[in-house]
């Protein structure tokens, strides 16, 4: 605990979180195709590298034509997607899902330079591909996104089109897959509205704080959809009132600070929630484990003592047998030898009765 004779804990505390922290914070950025992914983390790249605090950017989307930032680790020079399409016959998606696989056994490699640059990087940034689920619901996506969380505070920043989700419908379907990737994979979360130059997000707000103002959109909204968008909401109740929305401008940079201040307090609530729950699910998957292994040591000692005690009955039977089959052998050898004993006996006896006097 920092105290006021303890000078060095007390300026590390008052730092913000970003500063004191010793591994840098990974966010993993994700969003609907248009949605603004890439501006969004050119722009935050640039404003970085002003304030003096240079990320480190990975970029993760195979197909894309040109990185309009700079990146220190591209995937395109390790997995050549097109060479992928052709090698093994695949379509655009899949491409984009085997490159990344392919570039997933390289993971390690990925961390071992993240770690390098620990003591001077303080934000590790990730741009996926466009086609959202590439990332959240590929098995590459889910080792990537559970080795970061595992070993550094790492975020999920997700880009919403502020400009196309006007529309209540749009609104609803991006909320939906927000939280559906919240529900996969369970990392700290913030939603951001991009695009604030040309339309504010605060209708957004609004409709996440009060169910009655997104009714009364939906009720303008003539599409068909529109009743099930209305139950939807009362039930993403509870999602709205954790997560963390940030209105953001990727051309002009508003909303910059804000953005910051979310992730750090994202990384606090890595630091105390995530954490802990990862830390308590790897004690189970340990428990598990140990509980599985007694089980299996259990069930082998169990048949094997059954396989000894059937072969020791097995020997014992064997054993009592000849016992009986011994003693009956014995006792009619002993028996032979007395009889004999007994005929000598006898005729020792004539002979002597029949000497002479
Ligand atoms: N006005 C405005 N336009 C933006 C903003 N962010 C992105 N755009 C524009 O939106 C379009 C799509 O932006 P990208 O950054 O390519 O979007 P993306 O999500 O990376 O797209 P994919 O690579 O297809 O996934 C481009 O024309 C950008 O100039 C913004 O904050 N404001």
């Amino acid at each position: 605990m920092a105290t006021a004779e303890d000078p060095v804990k007390k300026a590390e505390i008052d730092q913000p979180l970003l500063e004191r922290h010793k591994k840098p914070v990974c966010l993993i950025v994700l969003g609907m195709a248009g949605s603004g992914k890439t501006t969004f983390v050119q722009q935050l790249t640039g404003l970085l590298h002003m304030k003096k605090k240079a990320p480190y950017v990975i970029n993760l989307d195979p197909a894309c034509r040109e990185v309009p930032y700079p990146v220190n680790i591209d995937i395109r020079d390790t997995v050549n997607y097109k060479e992928v399409m052709k090698q093994y016959s695949l379509g655009p998606n899949g491409g984009i899902v085997t490159s990344l696989n392919l570039f997933a056994t390289k993971f390690d490699q990925v961390i071992k330079l993240i770690e390098k640059k620990s003591e001077n990087t303080e934000i590790a940034i990730f741009d996926t591909p466009g086609q959202i689920e590439v990332f959240t619901w590929s098995a590459s996506g889910s080792i990537i996104s559970e080795t970061l969380g595992a070993l550094f505070p790492t975020v999920v920043v997700y880009v919403i089109d502020t400009v196309r989700s006007v529309s209540p419908v749009t609104f609803m379907s991006n909320m939906l897959y927000a939280c559906s990737i919240l529900y996969k994979l369970r990392l700290p979360f913030i939603i951001v509205m991009n695009k604030i130059d040309v339309v504010s997000h605060k209708f957004a707000l609004e409709w996440m704080k009060d169910f009655e103002m997104f009714e009364e959109a939906v009720e303008r909204d003539k599409s068909h959809h529109a009743n099930l968008s209305r139950s939807l909401s009362l039930t993403l109740d509870e999602f709205y009132k954790d997560i963390t929305t940030v209105g953001f401008s990727a051309v002009t940079g508003e909303g910059f600070e804000e953005f910051l201040a979310a992730v750090d307090a994202a990384v606090v609530e890595y630091e105390t929630e995530y954490c802990p729950e990862h830390d308590r699910l790897l004690k189970l998957q340990a428990e598990a484990r140990t509980k599985d292994k007694d089980r299996q040591k259990k069930k082998f000692q169990h048949d094997f003592d059954n396989d000894v005690q059937a072969q020791s009955v097995s020997i014992s039977l064997f054993l009592i047998t000849n016992n009986e089959f011994l003693a009956d052998e014995e006792d009619r050898v002993g028996q032979k030898s007395f009889h004999n004993f007994l005929e000598e006996q006898k005729k020792k006896q004539q002979s002597k009765s029949n000497k002479p006097s």
